[in-house]
């Protein structure tokens, strides 16, 4: 029999936010450990955020070599190398799970490789990597369990050995013809990343437009970029069936309203949404509810429906994004401390990097319809951010939406360096600024920020 072993805190998983609390406890004397059973850091550092990031990198410096004749820049044939391409981004997540290894080892928490289970409220067993089990008995327990890539149940899909992010970002091969399946933050990212390899590539996705969340003409602008690019964009896409092996050949059936269809590629990726890691490890049977959506059951606090139990980032239902996880750990570290933070109204920014980039943060147009407040919207194109002229960097637009007391309600952009004017507009959301200070700030120029003094100037004033 295992012989139970206590600790102040227990933190299943290391995605981002349960990582950094459990620095923060163990830094401030706590007695902590993490249960990680494979990524060091969690998803971000290893196979998400930071992976994909590199990779896109090298895909625009493809891109930019491939255009360097109309910038008057001759070069000779090009071509890119997918091995080098890997080996730089392996190079960095190794670099990255040091930096993780040297902070566990700093702070004092205990990171254990190993596969966690409930065997009771406050109980964790752990099937350890090397062998063996453990047994930690929590006085707290965080869950920080992430998700994984959902494989929609589309007869011949699994048995096709799909590509996940995971095995896409492991490529050391040019796939000749990538088809994606799904077009939401994934699909499209890595499917334009893989165009500017030399992959040809096509999007099929089951919605009428693509980023169902955004704007339609932000969807419409974001497709016009990506098939001016070459890449082909099935919308309205139902998949019927999936042959071959991706790797070899596949062939996707799709139905359309304009009738049925086969593409032939020679890989197929999956990126149709994500699914919780909380199934199968004893959740429920430990008292701790889940949602109908498979998340884990919390309130604005994060807490779950067990006592002394909280769950954190994608598992809680979290928006999924890195610093919504980051922003978890936040709250929960000042609750624990006597504050009283909640996830209710958080202001949540989120950029997709294709290129040009989608940049949002607050209400879209379209929520703000569906509020009945009434919305003062301004839009600009980026070709009348004088920046864009100096880099031919052209396509894009900006809008902002306003509310009945100048407060900046909303903002969406796509255009080169779209994340960091965002920032500035966030700044300004966040201090409750009223547009007017945007509209007269003094911005260098020529920056692609300068923009944001002509998008306000088109406000309607009141
Ligand atoms: C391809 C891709 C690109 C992305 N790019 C961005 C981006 O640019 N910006 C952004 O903000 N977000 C991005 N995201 C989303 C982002 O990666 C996640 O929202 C973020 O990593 C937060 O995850 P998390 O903290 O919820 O959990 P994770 O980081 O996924 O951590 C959960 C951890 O729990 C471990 N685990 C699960 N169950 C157990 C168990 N039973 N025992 C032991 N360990 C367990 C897992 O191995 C994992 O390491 C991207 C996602 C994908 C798929
Ligand atoms: N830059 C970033 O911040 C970044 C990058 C990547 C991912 N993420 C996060 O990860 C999340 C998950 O990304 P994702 O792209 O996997 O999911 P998603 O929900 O963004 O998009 C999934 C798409 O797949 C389509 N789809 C689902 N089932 C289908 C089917 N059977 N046939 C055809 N199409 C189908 C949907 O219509 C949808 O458009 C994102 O919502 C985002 O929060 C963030």
């Amino acid at each position: 029999m295992t012989e139970a072993e206590r600790y102040d805190a227990v933190v299943i998983g290391s995605g981002e936010g349960g990582k950094y609390l459990a620095w923060h406890m163990a830094q401030a004397g706590q007695k902590v450990a993490v249960i990680e059973r494979r990524w060091i850091g969690g998803s971000c550092p290893n196979i998400n955020c930071l992976p994909s990031k590199n990779e896109i990198w090298s895909a625009g410096i493809a891109h930019a070599v491939a255009h360097a004749g109309e910038y008057g820049v001759a070069t000779g044939p090009v071509s890119v190398d997918m091995k080098t391409v890997v080996e730089r981004k392996r190079a960095m997540v190794k670099s990255l799970v040091t930096f993780h290894l040297e902070r566990y080892e700093a702070t004092g928490a205990e990171l254990i490789m190993g596969n966690a289970r409930l065997v009771a409220p406050s109980a964790v067993e752990i099937a350890l990597n090397d062998g063996g089990t453990r047994l930690l008995v929590a006085e707290k327990l965080f869950l920080n369990l992430g998700t994984h890539a959902t494989i929609p149940p589309v007869p011949g899909l699994a048995e096709a050995k799909p590509l996940t992010h995971i095995e896409a970002l492991e490529l050391d091969r040019l796939p000749a013809h990538l088809i994606v399946l799904g077009g939401g933050y994934v699909g499209l990212e890595l499917a334009q990343a893989y165009q500017r390899f030399g992959s040809r590539v096509t999007i099929v996705d089951r919605g009428p437009r693509m980023l169902k969340r955004e704007d339609e003409d932000v969807s419409e602008e974001v497709r016009r970029i990506l098939e001016a690019e070459g890449i082909e964009v099935l919308l309205s896409a139902e998949v019927e069936k999936v042959e071959g092996r991706s790797g070899e050949s596949v062939r996707v059936t799709i139905r359309t309203p304009d009738g049925s269809r086969t593409i032939e590629g020679t890989d197929i990726l999956v990126a149709a949404g994500r699914t919780p890691n909380t199934q199968g490890i004893g959740l429920e049977e430990a008292g701790i509810a889940l949602t109908d959506r498979g998340t884990i059951k919390v309130n604005d606090r994060l807490e779950t429906t067990a006592r002394d139990v909280w769950a954190i980032g994608e598992c809680a239902g979290s928006p999924q994004f890195t610093h919504a996880s980051l922003d978890d750990f936040r709250i929960i570290r000042d609750n624990l401390d006597g504050g009283d933070r909640t996830t209710t109204g958080r202001l949540m920014p989120y950029c997709m990097f294709i290129d040009p980039p989608l940049a949002r943060i607050g209400m879209s147009e379209a929520e703000a319809h569906a509020s009945g407040i009434d919305m003062r919207v301004a839009k600009l194109p980026m070709k009348a951010v004088l920046r864009t002229r100096t880099t031919s960097q052209t396509s894009g637009f900006v809008k902002a939406l306003v509310d009945p007391q100048d407060r900046i309600a909303g903002f969406a952009m796509i255009g080169s360096e779209a994340g960091e004017v965002m920032a500035v507009v966030q700044a300004a959301m966040l201090g409750g600024l009223p547009y007017s200070v945007l509209r007269d700030a003094i911005l260098a120029h020529p920056t692609m920020a300068e923009g944001l003094n002509a998008l306000f100037g088109n406000v309607a004033k009141r």
